[in-house]
């Protein structure tokens, strides 16, 4: 569904990915010590930043040249690192912030407070007083609630209490089992390579292996993280 080729990318003078291909499959996992390039290599598939080399192809399409908003209109849905929501507004109101406009709306939302029971159970706590792994499930919803094509989940269980991680694993691979294709940057090296079909693994911005996930070995990946 996205495939990624020969990226060369960074942060004005700084370049940070050098010639990153990653290769087209249902739920494929970004692996790699912090500060290897895995967020970086989220942020330009999803648009937020430009390659100065390489192609980006979503759906059959060459989207290198389009916009954040222009990818998300095609299928792309992107979490960011951080369980990012808005703390002010209520559960429920986040989430009906990001069904807004959407035919279906009510259905959309509901979906979403049946998946994740413990938003149904805080709709109307503000969001800035959830737990870290629920704001965590409410960025996730508020991604799903688009439909998107592709999930794009940068670290989901970064700090997040271990009960609320096992859901959002189990949360992931039912996603993958009904269709979905993800993107996913994800420390828990086991878990990933039980969700991907395939995996690349970033060092300084340098894939240093690739293989399918199922298959690869814990240890070798970690060696090749240490590259
Ligand atoms: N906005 C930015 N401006 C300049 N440099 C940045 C910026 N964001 C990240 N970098 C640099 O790019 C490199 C890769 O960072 P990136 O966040 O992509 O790594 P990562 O693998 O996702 O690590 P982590 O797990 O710590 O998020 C690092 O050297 C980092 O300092």
């Amino acid at each position: 569904m996205l495939e990624l080729t020969d990226i060369k990318a960074g942060y004005g003078r700084t370049q940070v990915l050098h010639g990153v291909t990653v290769p087209s499959a249902d739920v494929v996992a970004v692996l790699g010590h912090n500060g290897a390039g895995k967020s970086t290599l989220l942020r330009l598939a999803i648009g937020l930043i430009k390659p100065s080399k390489g192609r980006v192809v979503f759906d059959g399409e060459d989207i290198t040249s389009l916009a954040p908003n222009q990818r998300v209109a095609r299928g792309m849905a992107y979490v960011p690192q951080g369980q990012q929501s808005f703390g002010q507004l209520t559960t429920l109101e986040n989430l009906q912030l990001a069904a807004d406009g959407r035919r279906r709306r009510k259905a959309l939302i509901d979906a979403q407070l049946a998946r994740f029971p413990a938003l149904e159970q805080f709709a109307t706590r503000k969001a800035g007083l959830l737990s870290g792994g629920q704001r965590q499930q409410l960025a996730i919803a508020r991604a799903l609630i688009t439909e998107p094509k592709l999930l794009i989940l940068d670290e989901p269980t970064e700090g997040i209490q271990p009960t609320i991680v096992a859901e959002i694993e189990q949360t992931i691979m039912e996603l993958a089992a009904a269709g979905m294709n993800v993107l996913l940057v994800e420390q828990h090296i086991g878990f990933a390579l039980e969700a991907a079909e395939r995996y690349v693994v970033l060092a300084s911005g340098h894939v240093t292996q690739t293989g399918e996930g199922g298959k690869a070995a814990t240890s070798t990946v970690r060696a090749a993280m240490a590259i």
